[in-house]
């Protein structure tokens, strides 16, 4: 692909992160995505059931919150958009999702959204990540994570977030985290099968396989390896979570075909989140399941642990 000069092709909210240069993963993503094409399959369709099943709990659909972070020091004057769609997660019975943020706000979200994934940086300082971990445990999440993909700053080094230092990964930090943790483990920005395996092998209970709005230039699309990942992991219990570009309902229904078991909306749900707060959350995923339901009746597809990649061609 050369490097493009043409606008970005993708939604207004899909926007403040991408570059629209060849090496632009969300670029690379988006045109893939919009190559996956859906096969119809009606005879004997039933109306579709969302409810998913994550982490022993039952929610309303396998569309969840993303892992978003430092919104409520965006300047927006009076408005606390974490707690906003924390809210609106709540409303939809989805899961939800926080990034990194002081123990003090994660206790805040979590108020509006019981529960809240927690997913904290790869800290250079373990015993930050340890703590982080426990506080979030002890406010009753129901799994933790870390994004492992957020190691490596622009300049090749690692990298430094808000002042703070990252540091390496290493296959027993996260063996130990998982057993300490004692709750389910999440590796989030899983792209590779060989990540899936070392995070499996250590004991995470998820993995989100995603490239974190495209970190890394030319970033494979996440449900370009999904397949693969999928087969690797077919004899573990590890679920596999995705995100990166999900806009709508169909976009969704191809990661669960492609063998995601759910997916979080990240800078989709931007927009109506800045401008409606948790109203336009709540409208926009409840549009996202109305589509998702739609290529699921149109495909057969009774309910979610029923999908089928076989209904997905990409066109070349
Ligand atoms: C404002 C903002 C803050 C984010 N903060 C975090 C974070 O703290 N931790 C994390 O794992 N991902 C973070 N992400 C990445 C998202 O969780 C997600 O992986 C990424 O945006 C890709 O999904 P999308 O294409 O739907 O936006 C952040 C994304 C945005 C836009």
């Amino acid at each position: 692909m050369n490097e493009t000069k043409t606008k970005w092709p993708g939604p207004p909210g899909l926007i403040p992160v991408t570059s629209g240069r060849a090496d632009d993963a969300n670029q690379i993503n988006r045109h893939y995505l919009d190559r996956l094409m859906v096969e119809m399959r009606v005879i004997d369709a039933r109306i579709p059931d969302l409810h998913t099943e994550i982490f022993g709990k039952l929610y309303d659909s396998p569309i969840m919150m993303p892992a978003f972070s430092h919104l409520n020091k965006a300047g927006i004057q009076d408005r606390q958009p974490m707690e906003e769609y924390a809210k609106a997660a709540t409303i939809l019975n989805i899961v939800n999702w926080v990034g990194m943020e002081s123990d003090e706000e994660y206790e805040n979200i979590a108020k509006y959204a019981p529960g809240s994934i927690r997913i904290i940086k790869p800290f250079a300082d373990h015993h930050r990540i340890r703590s982080e971990i426990q506080f979030a445990k002890s406010q009753g999440a129901i799994a933790v994570g870390i994004d492992i993909d957020h190691i490596a700053g622009k300049d090749g080094n690692f990298d430094i977030v808000d002042g703070i230092p990252l540091g390496p990964i290493f296959q027993a930090d996260l063996k130990a985290y998982v057993q300490e943790a004692g709750i389910p483990f999440i590796a989030k920005g899983v792209l590779s099968v060989q990540d899936a395996c070392i995070a499996a092998n250590a004991g995470c209970a998820a993995i989100v396989v995603s490239h974190h709005h495209g970190r890394i230039p030319y970033g494979i699309p996440p449900l370009a390896l999904l397949p693969n990942i999928k087969k690797a992991l077919q004899k573990t219990n590890v679920k596999i979570f995705v995100d990166c570009g999900m806009d709508s309902g169909y976009d969704a229904y191809k990661a669960l075909a492609l063998g995601a078991d759910a997916l979080s909306v990240g800078r989709s749900i931007l927009k109506p989140l800045l401008k409606d707060g948790s109203k336009g959350v709540v409208s926009k995923i409840q549009h996202m399941n109305e589509e998702l339901k739609q290529l699921m009746l149109y495909t057969s597809i009774a309910n979610t642990s029923s999908f089928d990649p076989s209904v997905i061609h990409y066109m070349k």
